[in-house]
């Protein structure tokens, strides 16, 4: 089971604001469960920036990504695509973990 997670600064603003409701990972990182609290930290430097509180973990294809799930990314469809062919290359099985933001 996963302790904490980590997102790319890049994403910190999203998340925070309540624009970024889930995140798309490998099969390693879907080791949460719903209900369960987590810190949150920065990849780049481990800065802790918030604690989560997972929704639930859904398995999604690469080919079953839609606009909903783009919304929920806050970025267009094909952005989520480029995002993901550069973080996982060539993964087709992804986990959608859906969490909320705990008021810090
Ligand atoms: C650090 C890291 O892998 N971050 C990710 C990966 C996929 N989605 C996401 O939102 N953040």
């Amino acid at each position: 089971m996963l302790t904490k997670m980590t997102f790319f600064e890049r994403f910190e603003r999203d998340i925070l604001s309540g624009a970024k409701t889930i995140t798309l990972r490998d099969e390693a990182e879907s080791h949460v469960e719903s209900g369960q609290i987590l810190p949150v930290s920065t990849f780049e430097t481990d800065r802790w920036f918030c604690d989560i509180q997972i929704v639930d973990v859904t398995p999604v294809s690469l080919s079953e990504l839609t606009d909903v799930h783009a919304e929920q990314e806050n970025m267009t469809l094909a952005q989520l695509r480029n995002v993901i062919a550069e973080i996982y290359p060539g993964l087709e099985q992804l986990f959608m973990i859906r969490f909320n933001v705990l008021p810090q």
